[in-house]
């Protein structure tokens, strides 16, 4: 039987006070399954960052349960985040967030500072294709190269959870979808939990679960019992 990762349970988050008040999340639940390629879909604006943001132990809701791997993520204080995002958590964003200082290995390594039983720098080199490029320092990358080095970054940590925002949005749609069969296959073949935010309604097709949002509220949760591969959409 499936055991459930993550738990959103009426979960809001508002912003500023006042007028300027802004209700990014309003009354949001769901669950999500180990294991399952999420997807949650939905136009700017609809709350979808500030979603995997609390998931990941970034920000705090206003009201309402977070609950990830069985914690309640929305009851921690700073330091038990802290270690939260370090033990379960693997990021991947848009647009890298590499260190252009750092070679390939050394943006991959320097986990270990954060989690000393972090795995080993080259072997995740390996897995993502890139041994080759170890030694090149972001800046002589392309774009598919460099986000790839993120994935092994978040490889590293060994985490349970994937979380991507946008993670192919600065990307071509052939080296996008490189990516994306990447992050699928992590939940297909490794059993990893992968969920990305995204506005490209294509990437619904591959997932087990999509978390469809608008106006900060969930529109729709649709399930997929055969999603497609990422090797057989196009966009
Ligand atoms: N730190 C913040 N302070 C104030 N308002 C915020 C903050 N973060 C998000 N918001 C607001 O909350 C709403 C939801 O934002 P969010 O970034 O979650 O949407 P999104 O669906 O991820 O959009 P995009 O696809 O453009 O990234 C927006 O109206 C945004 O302006």
């Amino acid at each position: 039987m499936s055991k459930t990762a993550v738990e959103f349970k009426d979960v809001v988050r508002v912003f500023g006070k006042g007028d300027g008040q802004q209700i990014a999340v309003d009354h949001v639940s769901f669950t999500i399954e180990e294991g399952e390629f999420v997807v949650i879909l939905g136009r700017s604006g609809a709350g979808k960052s500030t979603v995997l943001n609390m998931l990941g132990g970034m920000d705090k809701p206003t009201e309402g349960k977070v609950i990830v791997g069985g914690q309640e993520v929305s009851a921690m204080n700073d330091r038990q985040l802290s270690q939260f995002r370090a033990d379960m958590i693997g990021f991947i964003f848009q647009f890298y967030n590499l260190i252009p200082g750092l070679t390939a290995y050394e943006n991959v390594a320097l986990v270990k500072d954060i989690k000393k039983d972090s795995l080993d720098a080259d072997e995740m080199l390996e897995r993502v294709g890139l041994a080759d490029q170890k030694n090149k320092f972001p800046s002589q990358m392309s774009g598919g190269q460099q986000q790839r080095v993120s994935i092994a970054r978040a490889l590293a940590k060994d985490p349970k959870i994937i979380l991507g925002d946008e993670p192919t949005g600065a990307l071509d749609s052939e080296t996008g979808l490189i990516v994306l069969e990447m992050l699928q296959k992590l939940s297909t073949e490794q059993g990893n939990t992968v969920i990305l935010v995204t506005h490209n309604a294509d990437f619904a097709k591959c997932a087990n679960k999509v978390i469809h949002m608008r106006n900060g509220k969930i529109k729709s949760i649709k399930t997929n019992d055969e999603p497609a591969s990422a090797r057989d959409i196009e966009w």
